[in-house]
């Protein structure tokens, strides 16, 4: 048997999922949150929770956790009241549950038996147990026992970029492989009641799961490549680990997202691109405008550094900000949405019309780490870049 596949990996197929349980427009989440914590006499803090929310780009975002499931776990309202334990039972079921709904859909469209994966790779930041949720997600999908499973753990809003590259180098370096990623991001496990430390993680984070298959050449009958994946990059912003970053204690998982992390992005993304894309596209930076983009939308200044410091024209950042609007920030499984929303355009502009043949993909997360890559829309015409 070869070692190595043919030619770059390629997204196969996407699957997308949100709870069904509760979806909270975010006109009102301040006013929300405030009463379900029983937070309302805290009126400052509401007035700026309101100023955020407005600010966000974000029309509505999916929950697990409902009023019912918090009114029996009043531990999560108080952050110095351990309640990790009764989170991480929570979420045992919910993360791998929600991943299983938006790996159906990927298996479903990729066409072949789930069987056919020997890899999975399941990126969260809920996982804190051995077996985790890759062996949960194997046995619900029923794939094959020899199946080999990474679970990426706290990778945070970088974990679905980490995932696919990590997915794209398992499937060029093993004839025939084939990796399900699957990313799972539930926010019960940094729910609390509002302080000045968490207003920004609450106005932004929500549910959400995405699914990819990845694979190499030789393709199958049936199996369409969406995104060719040409080149991946990892890049560490030096000296910025404490600017953006999680912490778990007895009482969840708190998030800490310094005021510098739009700047911060916005001064080091184009270096970044540069690194990944230089030898594999002409002059790359001569006109970011010729690419499609794929940008994690970790939050709306950070999508506007990015528009400002690349000068891209107005519309390039649109998935981001539609699945931003949709549905929030769902850290790492957001990247999936947005390329199944990039992907969605293309079949409503009859494939191609509007999306040129060479695209970025970048996500953003704790270190502050930069995951980008190259993408290549195989049936685009490069006549058609615009
Ligand atoms: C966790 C991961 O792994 C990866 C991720 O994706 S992490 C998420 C990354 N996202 C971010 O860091 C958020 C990026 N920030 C933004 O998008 C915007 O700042 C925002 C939508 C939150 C607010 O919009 P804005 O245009 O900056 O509004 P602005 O009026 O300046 O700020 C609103 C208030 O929020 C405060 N604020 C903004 N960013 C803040 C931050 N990071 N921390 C604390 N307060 C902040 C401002 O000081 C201001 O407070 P006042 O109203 O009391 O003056």
């Amino acid at each position: 048997m070869q070692q190595h596949a043919e030619g770059p990996a390629a997204m196969l197929a996407i699957g997308t999922a949100n709870p069904t349980g509760v979806v909270v427009p975010q006109d009102i989440f301040a006013e929300n949150i405030f009463r379900v914590t029983k937070s309302d006499h805290l009126t400052e803090l509401k007035e700026k929770m309101k100023r955020i929310c407005q600010k966000t780009g974000i029309d509505k975002r999916h929950f697990h956790l409902t009023e019912e499931s918090l009114a029996a776990h009043p531990e999560f309202l108080d952050r110095q009241v351990p309640s990790l334990d009764s989170r991480i039972n929570m979420a045992d079921t919910a993360v791998p549950e929600l991943a299983q709904c938006a790996a159906i859909k990927a298996i479903a469209e990729w066409g072949r038996p789930a069987t056919d994966i020997t890899h999975l790779v399941f990126s969260t930041y809920s996982a804190w147990q051995a077996p985790s949720f890759d062996h949960q997600l194997a046995a619900l999908l029923g794939l094959r026992p020899t199946v080999c499973r990474t679970i990426l753990s706290l990778h945070g809003c970088y974990g679905g970029g980490r995932a696919l590259h990590l997915a794209k180098q398992l499937a060029e370096n093993n004839h025939g492989a084939r990796v399900l990623v699957a990313c799972s991001e539930i926010t019960l496990v940094c729910f609390g009641g509002p302080d000045g430390g968490n207003l920004i993680g609450s106005a932004l984070f929500g549910d959400g799961a995405g699914a990819v298959i990845v694979g190499a050449g030789p393709f199958t009958e049936g199996e369409r490549p969406i995104f060719e994946m040409v080149s991946a990059t990892q890049t560490t912003i030096p000296r910025t680990e404490h600017v953006l970053g999680m912490q778990v204690s007895g009482g969840g998982v708190d998030f800490h997202l310094g005021i510098q992390v739009p700047m911060l992005i916005g001064q080091n993304i184009e270096k970044c691109l540069l690194d990944a894309f230089t030898g594999f596209v002409d002059d790359p930076s001569s006109s970011w405008n010729d690419l499609f983009w794929a940008v994690h939308p970790g939050g709306r200044q950070i999508l506007d550094n990015i528009d400002t410091e690349l000068k891209l024209e107005p519309g390039k950042l649109a998935a981001s900000r539609h699945v931003l609007r949709e549905y929030g920030n769902m850290s790492g499984a957001t990247i999936i949405f947005v390329l199944d929303e990039l992907r969605r355009r293309r079949k409503e502009d009859g494939d191609n019309l509007l999306l040129p043949e060479w695209g970025a993909m970048l996500a953003f997360g704790p270190g502050i780490t930069i995951e980008a890559m190259l993408l290549r829309c195989p049936g685009a015409s490069p006549l058609n870049n615009n």
